[in-house]
């Protein structure tokens, strides 16, 4: 597969003609290319994007919804070939692709596409002086949106489906390590109906063709998902330019179970929570604490369930964990466990790469369960991003309120119980942009989305997203 960038409705090579490898982590092969843009293909994109937006500002809603409301009934028409391209493209089991990832694709234009239709803003009368102000909330203009590639053609939709929603012109990149799903998009708009230069998807390096977006003088907001280093650096660069900056970072996510909670319910979902997608979802439950009272029992129960995950080819349909997305990767992954024991912890099962049939040069590892003692470890304070998580124990809500909150970051928090008073405190006191009880990744459209601390700066998500893709302007009138 040769990738190529849509700039202006049209694809294009890169005109420096500067190409990056593709692998297919599931074999550990190359198989396309991509390009690797620079600062000129980002010139283009964002004077296409310039030239759009005069008139996609001015585009009715209805108009508008009914475009992305196409895209969103056109991704699933597609799904096959997408959740094919995701799978092979990212290591992730083509289920789940077919299951979470391109649906999830489809929601986001279906969601934004009504929303925009629903979106108001405010009016205050000012009683005593004659006045009434209301506010407009107007497209922005030209916007970046950097996703990352965990969940490559889900979180690049969920960044460029309000942005155009809302009246902008977009220029966006996806991961160039998983960039094919947002190849396949640029078709999809075209054949949506989506004007030329409302989307430009520029395809490179972070540091190519990812700075030369954020430096850009006239992108006037970032919309960025990735790592919380990144996310500093991007900082950096943007705020001096008072560019807006909406950054989903890393995650540390604590799931704190309590004795008193429906412990089937718990225990397979806790599974998910800490293996789905390889363990490389930003709000996985990383850090898994244990009331000591039920602790061997769930070590034991835990253990066995993980035990029977299957490793394989993301192809095959029975593929529970597929690859890790990269060589590199995999690497930093394993290199957690392998200093997990000289920090005192104890390896309770897998550990290890996995050689798979016909596919041994793949990037797989063992979903793997470490017990530590001690919060302060690596292992509980820096994002591992793959299958592997922790297990401790703790005697008392406070104590383990203490230990989830005993990290730099603050992303999402799961709790356990059906104790309605510590179901509040804990909601209260996490440190947290979001807490789950007795579920995980329960997602509705329409609320906050994001972190606090290291996690990030801004909310996602329904209103939130369209507040972040316009700027508020006061408009103040008297009368007499
Ligand atoms: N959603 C999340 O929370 C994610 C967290 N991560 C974490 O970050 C670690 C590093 O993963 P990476 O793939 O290196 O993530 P990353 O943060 O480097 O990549 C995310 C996106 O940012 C772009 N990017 C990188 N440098 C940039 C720059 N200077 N300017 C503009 N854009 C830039 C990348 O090209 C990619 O599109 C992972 O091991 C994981 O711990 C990674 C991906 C997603
Ligand atoms: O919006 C969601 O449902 C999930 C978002 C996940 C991430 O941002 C991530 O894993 O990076």
């Amino acid at each position: 597969m040769k990738i190529q960038n849509y700039i202006n409705g049209k694809f294009v090579n890169p005109i420096k003609g500067n190409w990056l490898n593709n692998y297919n982590p599931a074999i550990g092969e190359v198989y396309g290319q991509t390009p690797n843009s620079t600062k000129e293909d980002v010139e283009e994109a964002y004077k296409a994007a310039a030239e759009a937006f005069p008139k996609w500002s001015n585009t009715s809603l209805e108009k508008r919804s009914k475009i992305l409301s196409k895209i969103a009934d056109l991704i699933l028409d597609k799904i096959d070939i997408l959740a094919e391209a995701e799978s092979k493209d990212n290591g992730k089991p083509i289920r789940l692709a077919k299951k979470v990832d391109i649906p999830r694709a489809a929601s986001n234009f279906k969601f934004f596409a009504n929303a925009i239709t629903q979106f108001s803003s405010e009016a205050h009368e000012s009683v005593g002086l004659n006045a009434i102000n209301f506010t407009l909330r107007q497209s922005i203009g030209i916007v970046g949106c950097i996703s990352p590639w965990n969940l490559p053609l889900y979180l690049f939709t969920w960044k460029i489906a309000p942005a155009i929603a809302a009246g902008n012109c977009v220029v966006a990149k996806p991961s160039e390590i998983t960039p094919a799903t947002a190849y396949l998009l640029g078709e999809i708009c075209t054949e949506a109906g989506l004007p030329k230069g409302v989307l430009n998807i520029v395809h490179g390096l972070g540091t190519s063709t990812g700075q030369a977006i954020i430096e850009h003088p006239k992108i006037k907001a970032i919309s960025f998902t990735g790592g919380t280093k990144t996310g500093a650096h991007i900082a950096k660069i943007a705020a001096p330019m008072f560019k807006k900056l909406s950054l989903e970072l890393g995650g540390k996510n604590p799931n704190i179970i309590f004795a008193d909670c429906d412990y089937q319910k718990m225990l397979a979902t806790t599974v998910r929570s800490s293996f789905s997608n390889q363990g490389q979802i930003c709000l996985c439950g990383s850090r898994i604490l244990i009331e000591e009272t039920i602790y061997e029992k769930f070590k034991k129960d835990f253990i066995k369930k993980v035990s029977e995950l299957k490793v394989g080819h993301p192809s095959e349909e029975n593929t529970d964990l597929g690859a890790l997305v990269s060589k590199e990767h995999l690497e930093k992954v394993k290199s957690f466990i392998d200093i997990a024991e000289k920090e005192g912890g104890k390896i309770l099962f897998g550990g290890n790469k996995v050689e798979v049939e016909n596919s041994k040069n793949g990037y797989y590892l063992q979903p793997t369960i470490i017990e530590v003692s001690d919060n302060k470890c690596k292992l509980n304070q820096e994002e591992i991003f793959g299958p592997v998580v922790t297990i401790m124990s703790f005697k008392t809500d406070e104590e383990a309120l203490t230990l989830a909150n005993d990290t730099k970051y603050g992303l999402a928090a799961t709790v356990w119980t059906n104790n309605l008073n510590r179901t509040m405190q804990f909601s209260k006191q996490l440190q947290t942009g979001i807490v789950w009880v007795n579920t995980w990744m329960l997602r509705d459209l329409r609320t906050a989305f994001g972190g606090v601390k290291n996690s990030g700066v801004g909310r996602e998500g329904g209103f939130e997203a369209l507040r972040f893709f316009t700027e508020p302007k006061n408009i103040c009138i008297q009368y007499e």
